[in-house]
């Protein structure tokens, strides 16, 4: 999948300006970025569900403003906005949906892995916000897609559902299902994605791994500790020759040693601010 100069204004105001974009086939990748950065317009216009005002995009090898009804099959696509209250049981509600797809996941299996199982009889109606948002991703998965959207799939979940989700999103991913997620949860892209852009005013204006995005891995870290003469705190770009250090002096005993690198959070904060 791939964007070029991705550009989309709404009435003059413009959200997305010029974002350049690949995701290889079997990548997890998540946008991050603050509200109205332009990440939901991105990856509706990637889903085919928004008109681009212009660059060039292509999803699946096709270009989703003109692709037709075998390249949608092909995709699942959890929105931001949750499923609306409805008459049907979760049950019925995936059941039917399979129905639209050529070769569909198994209806029970997808709502038992989406943490559904005891909700199964229920009306989604009757269910809790989260337990609705699990509903939007049983839906997103049920066709077996080759290309995953999440926007924002996790808002509303708790700690546990999230852990549950996460394990799924990652088995979809074993399985070779590209993934493209939107999510204001560090941990959450941390946690997932092999690569990831902060997007800030329509603008891709860091990308990277988790483990590198905006300097990350060559960041000062922080190192604090307590010998014999008191408590120590010093910055440096090497904590291991730091720690080596302090651990092999004899002469103190060091304790309570701690390194403190900089979290994607740091990082990430930096990044809007300097923009901001
Ligand atoms: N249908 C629309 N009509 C007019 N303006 C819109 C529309 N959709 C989005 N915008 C504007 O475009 C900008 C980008 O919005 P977008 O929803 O893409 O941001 P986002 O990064 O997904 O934000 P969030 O994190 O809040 O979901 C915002 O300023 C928003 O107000």
């Amino acid at each position: 999948m791939s964007a070029r100069d991705l550009r989309k204004s709404y009435r003059g105001q413009v959200a997305v300006d010029g974002i350049d974009l690949t995701v290889a086939r079997g990548e997890v990748f998540a946008l991050l970025g603050p509200n109205g950065a332009g990440k939901t317009s991105t990856i509706e216009i990637l889903e085919g569900h928004r008109r681009r005002d212009g660059g060039a995009v292509s999803v699946l090898g096709e270009d989703p403003g003109t692709a037709g009804r075998r390249w949608r099959a092909r995709l699942g696509i959890v929105l931001q906005t949750a499923t609306d209250a409805a008459e049907l049981t979760v049950r019925e509600t995936v059941r039917h949906l399979a129905g639209y797809y050529p070769d569909p996941r198994d209806p029970d299996e997808v709502v038992a892995v989406c943490g559904l199982a005891e909700k199964a009889g229920a009306r989604i109606r009757s269910l809790s916000g989260g337990q609705r948002r699990r509903v939007d991703v049983a839906l997103g998965i049920i066709g077996r897609p080759e290309l995953l959207f999440l926007d924002e799939p996790t808002t509303g979940f708790d700690p546990e559902a999230r852990r549950e989700f996460w394990a799924l999103i990652r088995r979809l991913a074993e399985e070779g299902t590209t993934i493209l997620l939107t999510t204001h949860y560090l941990d959450e892209a941390e946690a997932l994605a092999g690569r990831l852009a902060v997007i800030s005013r329509g603008r891709i204006i860091a990308e990277g791994t988790p483990q590198t995005i905006g300097g990350r891995a060559t960041a000062t870290a922080t190192v604090t500790w307590r010998d014999g003469t008191g408590e120590h705190r010093e910055q440096t770009s090497d904590p291991v020759a730091l720690v080596a250090r302090l651990t092999a002096r004899a002469d103190l005993s060091v304790s309570d040693l701690r390194v403190h690198s900089p979290s994607l959070e740091d990082v990430y904060l930096e990044l809007i601010g300097e923009r901001g």
